[in-house]
């Protein structure tokens, strides 16, 4: 029987709710939410979305949640070429200590060097599948071309076994949780260098001949992290992949890549949770006083090397 507490509870939730915006909730668990514990910073979208800062949920309340749906997450990461020697195991064993800590985690490493990869001790419940890919010559392919690897790899393996699947660059570390509050059923990233910057600096693509183009947007996301549930990752995925292509046929290269895509895509179809910068830090942005918590933190770019 619903208790007449909960009746209460959902006025004072609406009550809380900034002006304008009320919190769409996918799940129950997301009603948990507190849109007004920070009002230092925006926690939710225009069209409802909310956007994950430290101080607006319970962890507890979410893993209970997802323990007893026993949630399984994928994590796709990409090692080729250099980047496996120079990032790989800082990223899986950082992701041991706080990547969905207590759910059931499958890392799916691509790389082309599948003998290079060092063996790894995981808690229970969690495994690690390396998958062969061939490199393209390019920096610029290896990383647009992870769409189409993702979108097959969804499809011939995540989701038989897997409800959610995360999308991660190899250059970064965990240095904090990273828990069951980022599942939604499509989730982007604030990138860390333009969530306080007026629009007119994102960096869109601007190009009208590439499929990326677009002049005005929500947000600027990163494309060092994204995620869902796998459905909506395989149609993100996809599109991304399909438009890459057509920029190839057509000769020319969105500015920031996968990325141009990634932001056109979030334009067009809008991610039902947004996680804000604590997600994916980097240090060189100095101090910010609205970044109470650092989760996953920006590797050092060494271009130079692992690029060559
Ligand atoms: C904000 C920003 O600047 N973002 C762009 C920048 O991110 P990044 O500079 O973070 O790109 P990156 O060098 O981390 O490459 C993306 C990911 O692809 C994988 N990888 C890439 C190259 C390679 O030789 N081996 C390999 O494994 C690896 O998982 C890496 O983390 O550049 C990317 C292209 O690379 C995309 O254009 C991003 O949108
Ligand atoms: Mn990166």
């Amino acid at each position: 029987m619903t208790s007449p507490w909960r009746f209460f509870e959902s006025a004072v939730r609406e009550f809380r709710s900034p002006p304008g915006t009320k919190l769409q909730t996918e799940y129950h668990v997301d009603s948990s939410l507190d849109l007004r514990s920070r009002t230092d910073v925006t926690t939710c979208t225009d069209w409802g979305a909310p956007i994950m800062w430290d101080g607006m949920f319970d962890p507890n309340i979410y893993d209970e949640h997802h323990k007893k749906m026993g949630s399984t997450v994928a994590l796709t990461v990409f090692a080729i070429g250099r980047y496996l020697g120079m990032y790989l195991m800082d990223f899986l064993t950082s992701a041991e200590r706080h990547f969905m800590v207590g759910l059931l985690v499958t890392y799916y490493v691509f790389t082309d060097a599948p003998e290079n990869v060092s063996g790894l001790n995981l808690m229970a419940g969690r495994t690690l599948e390396i998958v062969p890919v061939k490199r393209h010559e390019r920096w610029q392919d290896i990383s647009m071309m992870r769409m189409k690897t993702i979108a097959d790899a969804i499809q011939t393996r995540i989701r038989h076994r897997h409800r959610y699947v995360f999308c991660q660059d190899v250059d970064q570390v965990f240095v904090g949780r990273f828990g069951s509050e980022a599942l939604g059923e499509s989730v982007a990233l604030l990138h860390s260098s333009f969530y306080n910057t007026p629009q007119e600096r994102y960096t869109y693509d601007h190009n009208p001949n590439s499929t990326a183009y677009m002049e005005k947007g929500d947000f600027y996301y990163h494309a060092a992290v994204f995620g869902g549930m796998w459905q909506s990752v395989a149609n993100l995925t996809d599109s991304c992949h399909q438009g890459i292509m057509a920029d190839k046929r057509n000769q020319v290269e969105a500015l920031w890549h996968d990325e141009s895509h990634l932001n056109k895509y979030f334009w067009l179809h809008k991610p039902s949770k947004v996680l804000s910068p604590e997600y994916c830090w980097n240090l060189l942005n100095g101090f910010s006083k609205e970044i109470h918590v650092q989760r996953l933190r920006w590797g050092e770019k060494h271009y130079d090397i692992v690029r060559t």
